[in-house]
Protein backbone atom coordinates (compact mmCIF):
# COMPACT_ATOMS: atom_id res chain seq x y z
CA UNK A 1 0.00 0.00 0.00
CA UNK A 2 1.71 3.41 -0.95
CA UNK A 3 -0.38 6.17 1.34
CA UNK A 4 -1.47 9.19 -0.14
CA UNK A 5 -2.30 12.72 1.07
CA UNK A 6 -4.41 15.48 -0.69
CA UNK A 7 -4.40 19.16 0.34
CA UNK A 8 -7.45 20.49 -1.14
CA UNK A 9 -10.66 19.03 -2.12
CA UNK A 10 -11.96 21.09 -5.11
CA UNK A 11 -11.90 21.11 -9.00
CA UNK A 12 -8.56 19.44 -9.54
CA UNK A 13 -8.71 17.97 -5.82
CA UNK A 14 -12.27 16.09 -6.32
CA UNK A 15 -10.54 15.18 -9.71
CA UNK A 16 -7.79 13.27 -8.59
CA UNK A 17 -10.37 11.13 -6.03
CA UNK A 18 -13.12 10.46 -8.58
CA UNK A 19 -9.85 9.08 -11.34
CA UNK A 20 -9.11 6.61 -8.19
CA UNK A 21 -12.30 5.65 -7.56
CA UNK A 22 -13.25 4.95 -11.47
CA UNK A 23 -10.06 3.55 -12.18
CA UNK A 24 -8.11 2.31 -8.63
CA UNK A 25 -7.86 -1.52 -9.96
CA UNK A 26 -5.93 -0.24 -13.91
CA UNK A 27 -4.06 1.68 -11.62
CA UNK A 28 -3.02 -0.48 -8.89
CA UNK A 29 -2.00 -3.04 -11.29
CA UNK A 30 0.16 -0.95 -13.44
CA UNK A 31 1.76 -0.20 -10.26
CA UNK A 32 1.58 -3.28 -8.66
CA UNK A 33 0.64 -2.10 -5.39
CA UNK A 34 -2.39 -0.40 -4.52
CA UNK A 35 -3.02 3.57 -4.01
CA UNK A 36 -4.66 4.77 -0.88
CA UNK A 37 -6.38 8.25 -0.19
CA UNK A 38 -4.83 8.32 3.49
CA UNK A 39 -5.85 11.68 4.46
CA UNK A 40 -7.48 14.57 2.49
CA UNK A 41 -6.59 18.22 4.22
CA UNK A 42 -9.91 20.79 3.17
CA UNK A 43 -11.55 23.66 5.00
CA UNK A 44 -15.07 22.82 3.23
CA UNK A 45 -15.65 19.45 4.74
CA UNK A 46 -18.88 19.03 3.16
CA UNK A 47 -17.05 19.22 -0.47
CA UNK A 48 -14.68 16.41 0.08
CA UNK A 49 -18.52 14.65 1.61
CA UNK A 50 -20.09 15.03 -1.68
CA UNK A 51 -17.04 13.01 -2.81
CA UNK A 52 -17.88 9.93 -0.75
CA UNK A 53 -14.75 10.54 1.46
CA UNK A 54 -14.81 9.19 4.98
CA UNK A 55 -15.09 11.48 7.89
CA UNK A 56 -12.49 10.11 9.23
CA UNK A 57 -10.01 10.95 6.76
CA UNK A 58 -10.79 14.52 6.26
CA UNK A 59 -8.81 16.70 8.13
CA UNK A 60 -8.25 20.41 8.90
CA UNK A 61 -5.09 19.95 10.35
CA UNK A 62 -1.87 19.50 8.27
CA UNK A 63 0.02 17.83 11.15
CA UNK A 64 -2.41 15.17 11.17
CA UNK A 65 -0.67 14.26 7.50
CA UNK A 66 3.02 14.98 8.44
CA UNK A 67 2.89 13.39 11.42
CA UNK A 68 1.27 9.77 9.54
CA UNK A 69 4.53 7.72 8.88
CA UNK A 70 2.01 5.41 6.14
CA UNK A 71 1.64 8.80 4.06
CA UNK A 72 4.27 8.46 1.67
CA UNK A 73 3.32 11.56 -0.87
CA UNK A 74 1.92 14.80 0.08
CA UNK A 75 -0.48 16.39 -2.95
CA UNK A 76 -1.00 20.12 -2.95
CA UNK A 77 -3.97 21.33 -4.87
CA UNK A 78 -4.40 23.86 -2.73
CA UNK A 79 -3.03 26.59 -5.04
CA UNK A 80 -1.58 29.88 -3.65
CA UNK A 81 1.90 30.59 -2.44
CA UNK A 82 0.82 30.55 1.48
CA UNK A 83 0.20 28.19 2.92
CA UNK A 84 1.24 26.07 0.24
CA UNK A 85 4.49 27.08 0.35
CA UNK A 86 4.91 26.06 4.03
CA UNK A 87 3.04 22.28 3.60
CA UNK A 88 4.98 21.49 0.99
CA UNK A 89 8.30 22.49 2.63
CA UNK A 90 7.05 20.47 5.54
CA UNK A 91 6.13 17.13 4.06
CA UNK A 92 9.55 17.55 2.20
CA UNK A 93 11.82 17.90 5.61
CA UNK A 94 9.79 14.94 6.66
CA UNK A 95 10.83 13.04 3.93
CA UNK A 96 7.46 12.86 1.76
CA UNK A 97 7.42 12.96 -1.62
CA UNK A 98 5.11 15.92 -3.16
CA UNK A 99 2.93 16.22 -6.39
CA UNK A 100 1.68 19.85 -7.19
CA UNK A 101 -0.27 21.80 -9.70
CA UNK A 102 0.77 24.72 -7.88
CA UNK A 103 2.48 26.88 -10.93
CA UNK A 104 2.29 30.15 -8.75
CA UNK A 105 4.61 28.46 -6.65
CA UNK A 106 7.29 26.55 -8.72
CA UNK A 107 7.59 29.87 -10.72
CA UNK A 108 8.60 32.10 -7.58
CA UNK A 109 9.59 29.53 -5.19
CA UNK A 110 11.01 26.45 -7.39
CA UNK A 111 14.84 27.17 -6.24
CA UNK A 112 13.82 26.33 -2.01
CA UNK A 113 11.61 23.39 -2.87
CA UNK A 114 13.90 21.74 -5.74
CA UNK A 115 17.15 22.45 -3.03
CA UNK A 116 15.14 21.06 -0.42
CA UNK A 117 13.91 17.80 -2.25
CA UNK A 118 17.59 17.14 -3.42
CA UNK A 119 18.58 17.39 0.22
CA UNK A 120 15.99 15.38 1.95
CA UNK A 121 16.46 12.67 -1.65
CA UNK A 122 12.59 12.60 -1.99
CA UNK A 123 10.75 13.08 -5.56
CA UNK A 124 9.29 16.70 -6.60
CA UNK A 125 6.76 15.97 -9.60
CA UNK A 126 4.74 19.37 -11.03
CA UNK A 127 3.55 17.37 -14.14
CA UNK A 128 -0.08 19.49 -13.84
CA UNK A 129 1.36 22.92 -13.11
CA UNK A 130 2.26 23.30 -17.03
CA UNK A 131 -0.74 22.96 -19.54
CA UNK A 132 -2.52 21.06 -17.66
CA UNK A 133 -3.34 16.81 -18.82
CA UNK A 134 -0.86 17.51 -21.41
CA UNK A 135 2.39 15.79 -20.76
CA UNK A 136 5.12 18.31 -21.47
CA UNK A 137 7.27 18.57 -18.00
CA UNK A 138 8.23 14.86 -17.85
CA UNK A 139 8.81 14.32 -21.64
CA UNK A 140 11.25 17.24 -21.42
CA UNK A 141 13.16 16.43 -18.67
CA UNK A 142 13.29 12.52 -19.74
CA UNK A 143 12.26 11.88 -23.43
CA UNK A 144 14.08 14.71 -24.68
CA UNK A 145 16.85 15.51 -22.38
CA UNK A 146 19.16 14.31 -25.40
CA UNK A 147 18.37 17.78 -27.11
CA UNK A 148 19.44 21.58 -27.10
CA UNK A 149 16.11 23.56 -26.92
CA UNK A 150 16.02 26.34 -29.00
CA UNK A 151 12.39 27.57 -28.71
CA UNK A 152 9.70 27.11 -27.06
CA UNK A 153 6.44 28.46 -27.73
CA UNK A 154 2.96 27.77 -25.71
CA UNK A 155 -0.74 28.20 -25.47
CA UNK A 156 -0.41 27.70 -21.76
CA UNK A 157 -3.57 29.17 -20.69
CA UNK A 158 -7.00 27.15 -21.29
CA UNK A 159 -9.07 30.53 -19.99
CA UNK A 160 -8.10 32.76 -22.42
CA UNK A 161 -7.18 30.50 -25.36
CA UNK A 162 -11.18 30.15 -24.85
CA UNK A 163 -12.03 33.59 -24.89
CA UNK A 164 -10.49 34.24 -27.72
CA UNK A 165 -11.73 31.42 -29.55
CA UNK A 166 -15.42 32.09 -29.15
CA UNK A 167 -14.65 35.85 -29.59
CA UNK A 168 -13.47 34.75 -33.42
CA UNK A 169 -15.32 32.23 -33.99
CA UNK A 170 -18.77 33.14 -32.27
CA UNK A 171 -18.01 36.96 -32.11
CA UNK A 172 -19.34 36.82 -28.46
CA UNK A 173 -18.46 39.66 -25.68
CA UNK A 174 -15.09 38.43 -23.30
CA UNK A 175 -16.77 38.98 -20.38
CA UNK A 176 -19.70 36.69 -20.79
CA UNK A 177 -17.33 33.94 -22.11
CA UNK A 178 -14.95 34.43 -18.99
CA UNK A 179 -18.00 33.49 -16.57
CA UNK A 180 -18.34 30.40 -19.19
CA UNK A 181 -14.77 29.45 -18.39
CA UNK A 182 -15.04 30.14 -14.70
CA UNK A 183 -18.35 27.98 -14.58
CA UNK A 184 -16.63 25.32 -16.14
CA UNK A 185 -13.75 25.08 -13.69
CA UNK A 186 -10.60 26.53 -16.06
CA UNK A 187 -10.12 29.93 -14.55
CA UNK A 188 -8.24 30.30 -11.50
CA UNK A 189 -9.82 31.75 -8.11
CA UNK A 190 -9.00 35.19 -9.22
CA UNK A 191 -9.29 35.03 -13.08
CA UNK A 192 -7.33 38.18 -13.73
CA UNK A 193 -4.40 35.82 -13.33
CA UNK A 194 -5.40 34.25 -16.64
CA UNK A 195 -6.58 37.34 -18.44
CA UNK A 196 -3.48 39.24 -17.35
CA UNK A 197 -0.85 36.81 -18.99
CA UNK A 198 0.11 35.93 -15.62
CA UNK A 199 -0.90 32.41 -15.15
CA UNK A 200 0.68 31.43 -18.81
CA UNK A 201 3.75 33.21 -17.73
CA UNK A 202 4.37 31.32 -14.74
CA UNK A 203 3.97 28.33 -17.04
CA UNK A 204 6.65 29.66 -19.45
CA UNK A 205 9.11 30.50 -16.61
CA UNK A 206 9.00 26.68 -15.62
CA UNK A 207 9.39 25.39 -19.12
CA UNK A 208 12.13 27.87 -19.61
CA UNK A 209 14.12 26.77 -17.12
CA UNK A 210 13.69 23.19 -18.01
CA UNK A 211 14.63 23.90 -21.42
CA UNK A 212 17.49 25.98 -21.36
CA UNK A 213 18.82 24.39 -17.89
CA UNK A 214 18.93 27.65 -16.02
CA UNK A 215 16.74 29.24 -13.14
CA UNK A 216 13.69 31.24 -14.80
CA UNK A 217 11.07 33.20 -12.55
CA UNK A 218 7.96 34.96 -13.27
CA UNK A 219 10.12 38.29 -13.21
CA UNK A 220 11.93 37.35 -15.79
CA UNK A 221 8.91 37.27 -18.11
CA UNK A 222 7.38 40.09 -19.99
CA UNK A 223 3.74 39.54 -19.70
CA UNK A 224 1.09 41.23 -21.87
CA UNK A 225 -3.24 39.56 -21.11
CA UNK A 226 -5.64 39.84 -23.66
CA UNK A 227 -7.76 43.08 -21.92
CA UNK A 228 -6.85 45.20 -25.20
CA UNK A 229 -7.98 42.80 -27.76
CA UNK A 230 -11.03 43.99 -30.05
CA UNK A 231 -13.33 42.39 -32.33
CA UNK A 232 -11.88 45.08 -34.90
CA UNK A 233 -8.51 43.42 -34.06
CA UNK A 234 -9.78 39.57 -34.16
CA UNK A 235 -11.18 40.96 -37.68
CA UNK A 236 -7.83 42.51 -39.20
CA UNK A 237 -6.13 39.32 -38.23
CA UNK A 238 -8.61 37.48 -40.19
CA UNK A 239 -8.47 39.87 -43.56
CA UNK A 240 -4.64 39.32 -43.33
CA UNK A 241 -4.52 35.95 -42.89
CA UNK A 242 -3.89 35.58 -38.99
CA UNK A 243 -4.94 34.21 -35.94
CA UNK A 244 -4.60 36.11 -32.30
CA UNK A 245 -3.43 33.66 -29.57
CA UNK A 246 -2.07 34.51 -25.80
CA UNK A 247 1.48 32.75 -27.22
CA UNK A 248 3.93 32.22 -24.11
CA UNK A 249 7.71 32.30 -25.92
CA UNK A 250 11.07 31.42 -24.67
CA UNK A 251 13.95 31.01 -26.75
CA UNK A 252 17.97 31.43 -26.64
CA UNK A 253 19.77 33.53 -28.87
CA UNK A 254 23.49 32.84 -30.09
CA UNK A 255 24.72 35.11 -27.06
CA UNK A 256 22.93 32.29 -24.36
CA UNK A 257 20.60 34.92 -23.59
CA UNK A 258 17.39 33.94 -22.60
CA UNK A 259 14.19 35.72 -24.33
CA UNK A 260 11.38 34.78 -22.30
CA UNK A 261 7.43 36.48 -22.98
CA UNK A 262 3.55 36.45 -22.85
CA UNK A 263 1.53 38.48 -25.09
CA UNK A 264 -1.18 37.89 -27.57
CA UNK A 265 -0.11 37.37 -31.37
CA UNK A 266 -0.98 37.95 -35.09
CA UNK A 267 -0.40 34.17 -35.44
CA UNK A 268 -0.24 32.82 -39.75
CA UNK A 269 -3.43 30.59 -39.72
CA UNK A 270 -0.77 28.17 -41.70
CA UNK A 271 0.84 27.63 -38.53
CA UNK A 272 0.15 24.60 -36.25
CA UNK A 273 -0.65 26.20 -33.29
CA UNK A 274 -3.96 28.45 -35.19
CA UNK A 275 -5.98 25.44 -35.08
CA UNK A 276 -5.66 25.36 -31.32
CA UNK A 277 -8.38 26.44 -30.11
CA UNK A 278 -10.85 26.51 -26.69
CA UNK A 279 -9.54 24.99 -23.29
CA UNK A 280 -7.06 23.13 -26.07
CA UNK A 281 -3.37 24.22 -25.21
CA UNK A 282 -0.61 23.56 -27.25
CA UNK A 283 3.43 23.20 -26.46
CA UNK A 284 5.33 23.68 -30.06
CA UNK A 285 9.25 23.15 -29.46
CA UNK A 286 12.14 22.76 -31.30
CA UNK A 287 15.06 20.21 -30.56
CA UNK A 288 18.21 20.13 -32.62
CA UNK A 289 17.81 16.44 -32.92
CA UNK A 290 13.84 15.54 -32.71
CA UNK A 291 13.44 18.93 -34.53
CA UNK A 292 9.99 20.73 -34.54
CA UNK A 293 7.28 18.80 -32.04
CA UNK A 294 3.94 19.84 -30.60
CA UNK A 295 2.14 18.56 -27.72
CA UNK A 296 -1.71 19.17 -27.63
CA UNK A 297 -4.54 18.62 -25.32
CA UNK A 298 -6.46 20.13 -22.49
CA UNK A 299 -4.59 22.55 -20.70
CA UNK A 300 -7.20 23.43 -17.99
CA UNK A 301 -10.08 21.06 -16.34
CA UNK A 302 -11.02 18.85 -13.45
CA UNK A 303 -10.13 15.70 -15.29
CA UNK A 304 -7.56 16.10 -17.80
CA UNK A 305 -5.70 18.00 -14.39
CA UNK A 306 -6.53 15.20 -12.52
CA UNK A 307 -4.92 12.74 -15.11
CA UNK A 308 -1.23 14.75 -14.96
CA UNK A 309 -1.55 14.73 -10.60
CA UNK A 310 -1.97 11.15 -11.01
CA UNK A 311 0.47 10.17 -13.70
CA UNK A 312 3.07 12.20 -11.40
CA UNK A 313 1.58 9.71 -8.32
CA UNK A 314 2.06 6.79 -10.24
CA UNK A 315 5.60 7.60 -11.25
CA UNK A 316 6.60 8.64 -7.42
CA UNK A 317 4.80 5.06 -6.51
CA UNK A 318 7.21 2.91 -8.79
CA UNK A 319 10.16 5.02 -7.75
CA UNK A 320 9.04 3.86 -4.05
CA UNK A 321 8.51 0.46 -4.99
CA UNK A 322 12.59 0.24 -7.31
CA UNK A 323 13.98 2.61 -4.30
CA UNK A 324 15.05 5.01 -7.08
CA UNK A 325 13.62 7.84 -6.01
CA UNK A 326 15.30 11.78 -6.52
CA UNK A 327 16.20 10.09 -10.30
CA UNK A 328 15.24 13.32 -11.94
CA UNK A 329 15.71 16.33 -9.81
CA UNK A 330 16.35 20.19 -10.95
CA UNK A 331 18.49 20.70 -14.05
CA UNK A 332 19.34 24.56 -13.61
CA UNK A 333 23.02 24.51 -13.59
CA UNK A 334 23.50 27.23 -15.38
CA UNK A 335 23.11 30.72 -14.95
CA UNK A 336 21.95 32.62 -17.97
CA UNK A 337 21.13 36.60 -18.76
CA UNK A 338 17.39 37.30 -19.25
CA UNK A 339 16.72 39.30 -22.83
CA UNK A 340 14.97 42.99 -21.99
CA UNK A 341 12.39 42.97 -24.49
CA UNK A 342 13.39 46.55 -25.90
CA UNK A 343 16.15 44.24 -27.76
CA UNK A 344 13.61 42.31 -29.41
CA UNK A 345 13.55 42.28 -33.21
CA UNK A 346 10.24 41.21 -34.95
CA UNK A 347 6.99 42.29 -36.70
CA UNK A 348 4.32 44.61 -35.46
CA UNK A 349 0.63 45.07 -36.29
CA UNK A 350 -0.42 48.68 -35.54
CA UNK A 351 -4.08 49.79 -35.70
CA UNK A 352 -4.54 53.66 -35.69
CA UNK A 353 -6.91 56.25 -35.82
CA UNK A 354 -5.56 59.62 -38.21
CA UNK A 355 -6.89 62.20 -39.75
CA UNK A 356 -8.08 61.70 -43.23
CA UNK A 357 -6.81 63.91 -45.39
CA UNK A 358 -3.76 64.13 -48.00
CA UNK A 359 -0.54 63.96 -47.08
CA UNK A 360 -0.98 62.19 -43.46
CA UNK A 361 -0.14 58.67 -45.17
CA UNK A 362 3.38 60.28 -45.88
CA UNK A 363 3.53 62.48 -42.53
CA UNK A 364 2.94 58.83 -40.55
CA UNK A 365 4.97 56.83 -43.31
CA UNK A 366 8.11 59.72 -42.35
CA UNK A 367 7.96 59.32 -38.62
CA UNK A 368 8.55 55.10 -39.19
CA UNK A 369 11.51 55.69 -41.55
CA UNK A 370 13.10 58.78 -39.30
CA UNK A 371 13.40 55.89 -36.88
CA UNK A 372 14.33 52.87 -38.61
CA UNK A 373 10.80 51.13 -38.96
CA UNK A 374 9.69 49.84 -42.29
CA UNK A 375 6.06 48.69 -42.98
CA UNK A 376 4.83 45.70 -45.43
CA UNK A 377 0.90 46.61 -44.92
CA UNK A 378 -0.42 49.05 -45.16
CA UNK A 379 -4.68 48.87 -44.88
CA UNK A 380 -7.49 52.69 -44.59
CA UNK A 381 -10.62 51.67 -43.38
CA UNK A 382 -13.72 53.23 -41.81
CA UNK A 383 -13.69 57.23 -42.73
CA UNK A 384 -15.93 58.88 -40.17
CA UNK A 385 -16.49 62.43 -39.47
CA UNK A 386 -12.65 63.15 -41.43
CA UNK A 387 -11.09 59.90 -39.52
CA UNK A 388 -9.57 56.96 -40.39
CA UNK A 389 -8.46 53.59 -39.24
CA UNK A 390 -4.87 52.21 -40.44
CA UNK A 391 -3.91 49.22 -40.33
CA UNK A 392 0.19 48.41 -40.56
CA UNK A 393 2.43 45.34 -40.24
CA UNK A 394 5.79 46.25 -40.73
CA UNK A 395 8.79 44.22 -41.58
CA UNK A 396 11.04 43.08 -38.87
CA UNK A 397 11.86 46.22 -37.09
CA UNK A 398 13.81 46.56 -33.03
CA UNK A 399 11.12 46.21 -30.67
CA UNK A 400 13.22 49.57 -29.50
CA UNK A 401 12.55 51.49 -32.60
CA UNK A 402 8.92 50.97 -33.49
CA UNK A 403 8.35 52.13 -29.44
CA UNK A 404 10.13 55.47 -30.28
CA UNK A 405 8.45 56.28 -33.52
CA UNK A 406 5.01 55.46 -31.74
CA UNK A 407 5.77 57.99 -28.93
CA UNK A 408 6.55 60.24 -32.00
CA UNK A 409 3.18 59.64 -33.26
CA UNK A 410 1.50 60.04 -30.13
CA UNK A 411 2.52 64.05 -30.21
CA UNK A 412 1.47 64.53 -33.41
CA UNK A 413 -1.95 66.12 -34.03
CA UNK A 414 -2.51 64.01 -37.46
CA UNK A 415 -2.75 60.82 -34.95
CA UNK A 416 -6.14 60.78 -33.37
CA UNK A 417 -5.16 57.43 -31.00
CA UNK A 418 -2.79 54.77 -31.42
CA UNK A 419 -5.59 51.73 -31.08
CA UNK A 420 -3.33 48.57 -30.12
CA UNK A 421 0.22 47.26 -31.28
CA UNK A 422 0.04 43.56 -31.55
CA UNK A 423 3.36 41.66 -32.45
CA UNK A 424 3.41 38.75 -34.97
CA UNK A 425 4.92 35.55 -34.23
CA UNK A 426 5.71 32.46 -36.50
CA UNK A 427 5.94 34.39 -39.56
CA UNK A 428 9.68 32.94 -40.38
CA UNK A 429 9.00 29.47 -39.88
CA UNK A 430 11.06 26.95 -41.94
CA UNK A 431 9.31 23.71 -42.34
CA UNK A 432 12.24 21.20 -42.29
N1 LIG B 1 -8.50 24.08 -12.42
C1 LIG B 1 -7.64 23.78 -13.39
O1 LIG B 1 -8.01 23.53 -14.53
C2 LIG B 1 -6.19 23.70 -13.07
C3 LIG B 1 -5.68 24.06 -11.83
N2 LIG B 1 -4.35 23.98 -11.59
C4 LIG B 1 -3.82 24.31 -10.27
O2 LIG B 1 -4.30 23.34 -9.35
C5 LIG B 1 -4.42 23.92 -8.06
C6 LIG B 1 -5.84 23.73 -7.55
O3 LIG B 1 -6.71 24.39 -8.46
P1 LIG B 1 -8.29 24.19 -8.38
O4 LIG B 1 -8.61 22.82 -7.93
O5 LIG B 1 -8.81 24.67 -9.68
O6 LIG B 1 -8.65 25.23 -7.23
P2 LIG B 1 -9.93 25.23 -6.29
O7 LIG B 1 -10.05 26.61 -5.74
O8 LIG B 1 -11.10 24.63 -6.97
O9 LIG B 1 -9.51 24.23 -5.12
C7 LIG B 1 -8.65 24.53 -4.07
C8 LIG B 1 -9.23 23.90 -2.82
O10 LIG B 1 -8.32 24.00 -1.76
C9 LIG B 1 -9.02 24.49 -0.60
N3 LIG B 1 -8.07 25.24 0.22
C10 LIG B 1 -7.46 26.41 -0.07
N4 LIG B 1 -6.64 26.77 0.93
C11 LIG B 1 -6.75 25.81 1.88
C12 LIG B 1 -6.19 25.63 3.15
N5 LIG B 1 -5.31 26.49 3.65
N6 LIG B 1 -6.51 24.54 3.86
C13 LIG B 1 -7.39 23.65 3.36
N7 LIG B 1 -7.99 23.76 2.16
C14 LIG B 1 -7.67 24.82 1.43
C15 LIG B 1 -10.08 25.40 -1.19
O11 LIG B 1 -11.11 25.58 -0.25
P3 LIG B 1 -11.97 26.96 -0.32
O12 LIG B 1 -12.82 26.83 -1.54
O13 LIG B 1 -12.73 26.89 0.96
O14 LIG B 1 -11.01 28.08 -0.40
C16 LIG B 1 -10.51 24.59 -2.41
O15 LIG B 1 -11.47 23.61 -2.06
C17 LIG B 1 -4.01 25.40 -8.23
O16 LIG B 1 -2.64 25.51 -7.92
C18 LIG B 1 -4.24 25.65 -9.72
O17 LIG B 1 -3.43 26.69 -10.23
C19 LIG B 1 -3.46 23.52 -12.53
C20 LIG B 1 -3.90 23.14 -13.77
C21 LIG B 1 -5.30 23.25 -14.14
N1 LIG C 1 -6.44 28.72 -15.20
C1 LIG C 1 -5.61 27.83 -15.92
C2 LIG C 1 -5.82 26.45 -15.39
C3 LIG C 1 -4.67 25.59 -15.63
O1 LIG C 1 -3.53 25.85 -15.30
C4 LIG C 1 -5.93 27.88 -17.40
O2 LIG C 1 -6.95 28.49 -17.76
O3 LIG C 1 -5.16 27.35 -18.19
NA1 LIG D 1 1.11 19.02 -18.08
Amino acid sequence: MIGVALLGCGTVGSGVIKLLQKNSEIIDKRIGESIVIKKVLERDTEKCQLLEIKDELITQDIQEILDDQDIAIVVELIGGIEPAFSYIMAALARGKHVVTANKDLIAIKGKDIFDRAKEKGVDFYFEASVAGGIPIVYPMKQSLAANQIQEVIGILNGTTNYILSKMSQEGRDFNEVLAEAQQLGYAESDPSADVDGLDAARKIAILSSIAFNSRVTLDDVYVEGIRSITAADIQYAKELGYVIKLLAIAKENSQQKIEVRVHPAFLPKTHPMAGVNDVFNAVFLHGDAVGEIMHYGRGAGQMPTASAVFGDIIEIARNILHHSNARIGCSCYENKAIMDIKELEGEYYIRMIVEDRPGVLAGIAAVFGNNNVSIATVLQKTSKQGWAELILITHRVREIHLRDSLTVLKGLSIVGEIKNVIRLEGTDREVD
